[in-house]
């Protein structure tokens, strides 16, 4: 079995968790509050900012030029995105792309970012994508299982993992073309080098849980503060 087959094997649970968390579930029901909606637009633009500087360690530690170029082509799209995204903030939230650096990083986005971030200085491709690659991977298999559902089609629930797959999607596809890559660096790694790509992988699908949670919760810096300091809040950990 390939490294990259063995991570999907042992990522499906998190899969499945994933797809039962009440923000999903949310998103196919159309159930979520607009103040769920925009903890998570402030958290994820916040994320995908952060992404920015992982997929730039990617192509700095490149072992061919093909990879930089398919990570370059990744960062374009990361970009452009971005971009859209801040043209469609809405006037509660106005972000760009001074302000992004500044959005307040809560508990669990932190925890994920500081997770990938904890890769770069490996300098190996082979560890730093699976930190990444994960998140895309889970969300485009999320995408899958909304669509198979009798999702309510409502705006903004009706966009959500509602992906312009081609390009992540297929044999050429980013998510194949990064399971490549994992499987071409894993030939020349040592068992231990590849079972620590494979636990970072498996982490970050763990953290997509997290994410969802803290969304679903909208739990902040303050609420943590709370819990500890006045003993409150139990149910929020
Ligand atoms: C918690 C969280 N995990 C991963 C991604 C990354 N992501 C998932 S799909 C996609 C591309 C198409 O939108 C990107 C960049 C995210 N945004 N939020």
């Amino acid at each position: 079995m390939s490294l990259s087959q063995d991570m999907l094997f042992e990522a499906e649970p998190y899969l499945v968790a994933n797809e039962k968390h009440p923000f999903v579930q949310g998103i196919i029901h159309a159930t979520l509050t607009p103040e769920q909606l925009r903890y998570y637009d402030e958290q994820d633009i916040a994320f995908e900012y952060n992404e920015v500087g992982i997929i730039n360690a990617l192509i700095d530690n490149s072992t061919t030029t093909e990879q930089a170029l398919l990570f370059h082509k990744r960062q374009d799209l990361q970009l452009t995105m971005l971009r859209d995204w801040l043209h469609r903030e809405p006037e509660s939230m106005p972000h760009n792309w001074e302000t992004l650096k500044q959005t307040p990083i809560q508990p669990i986005n932190q925890l994920y970012r500081q997770h990938m971030a904890a890769t770069v200085q490996t300098h190996s491709v082979l560890q730093i994508l699976p930190s990444f690659a994960a998140g895309e991977w889970m969300y485009i298999e999320l995408g899958r299982f909304v669509s198979k559902q009798a999702r309510v089609e409502k705006e903004p629930f009706q966009s959500f993992l509602t992906m312009g797959g081609d390009d992540f999607l297929g044999p050429n596809g980013f998510i194949q073309q990064f399971f490549n890559i994992i499987d071409y660096e894993a030939k020349s790694a040592t068992p231990r080098e590849q079972e620590r790509a494979k636990q970072t992988f498996l982490k970050s699908c763990l953290l997509e849980w997290y994410f969802w949670d803290a969304a679903y919760k909208q739990i902040t810096w303050d609420d943590w503060q709370n819990a500890a300091l006045k003993g409150k809040g139990e149910s929020l950990l």
